[in-house]
């Protein structure tokens, strides 16, 4: 796909990308289904901004992802799953997903189609850099085919690590009811490339990126593989713009591929 110009703008082929969504998930303005319905193709496409996180290739922020209504009806659907009674605080569906995470499905490859890109100036023109998903991703039918809701209480995060290797390139995570800062690391320091990201006393970098409820973080190629991420929620690892985080419950959605198990 092609990529928007310095100042950002449409990218892609819009009409290729209608069309893979409309062959993957149907005209959703038809749709008479669902938590999500109501938001039309293109109805977001003003307000979705793609940035690309600094330092890390294939690591995308998309904070304008869902208005705060569609963030209200996401969240009551999950909730209407009833999956966090008591201390349950993980719920996971493979195959099949509930109809508001294919809705969703359908809004995130809607939204990487037509957002704008915010081309820095760490990029370079290749193409495959100037787009969130690389497009044979784009095209893979489902998009996506496995869910797992987080529930976190404040103080409660998840380790680093690399998301497992039985699940394709290409996750989506969308971040509901409160901020937090998800940190990335390198997986495998490999001296070169390690290099212009350490601090001087050889620590690896840690990159933090804010995710606000709403946002939409997608990761493929090297920040898929290359990077672990992390969510560190004790006393002083939550820090934005020199400040602490405060803590509230924080639910995510993330979105992955199964990679067709050997027979
Ligand atoms: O909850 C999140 O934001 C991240 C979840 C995650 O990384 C995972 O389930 O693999
Ligand atoms: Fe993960």
């Amino acid at each position: 796909m092609a990529g928007g110009g310095g100042g950002g703008g449409d990218y892609g082929d819009d009409s290729i990308c209608r069309a893979a969504l409309r062959e993957a998930f149907g005209d959703s303005s038809d749709s008479d289904s669902d938590e999500l319905a109501g938001v039309s193709p293109g109805a977001g496409h003003w307000r979705w901004n793609w940035e690309a996180v600094a330092g890390i290739r294939g690591l995308w922020l998309c904070a304008t992802f869902l208005t705060a209504d569609e963030q209200a009806r996401l969240h009551a659907a999950i909730q209407r799953e009833g999956w966090f009674m008591d201390a349950n605080n993980q719920a996971m569906r493979f195959g099949d997903l509930p109809s508001w995470a294919v809705e969703l499905s359908a809004l995130i490859l809607e939204a990487i189609c037509v957002g704008h890109v915010d081309v820095n100036a760490e990029m370079t023109n290749e193409d495959e850099d100037a787009c969130p998903l690389p497009s044979d991703l784009l095209w893979r039918e489902p998009i996506f085919d496995q869910m797992i809701a987080n529930r976190y209480n404040p103080g409660e995060g998840i380790c680093a690590h690399v998301d497992l290797m039985r699940f394709d390139d290409g996750i989506a995570i969308v971040s509901l009811e409160s901020a937090c800062v998800m940190h990335f690391s390198q997986a495998e320091p490999t001296g070169t490339t390690l290099d212009t990201l350490k601090l001087g006393d050889g620590e690896p970098t840690k990159v933090p990126v804010y995710l606000n409820p709403g946002s939409l973080v997608v990761m493929s190629g090297d920040a898929r593989y290359l990077w672990k991420h992390e969510i560190n929620r004790k006393p002083g690892a939550q820090l934005w713009d020199g400040r602490e985080l405060e803590q509230n419950r924080r639910t995510s959605v993330t979105l992955r591929k199964l990679l067709a198990s050997p027979s």
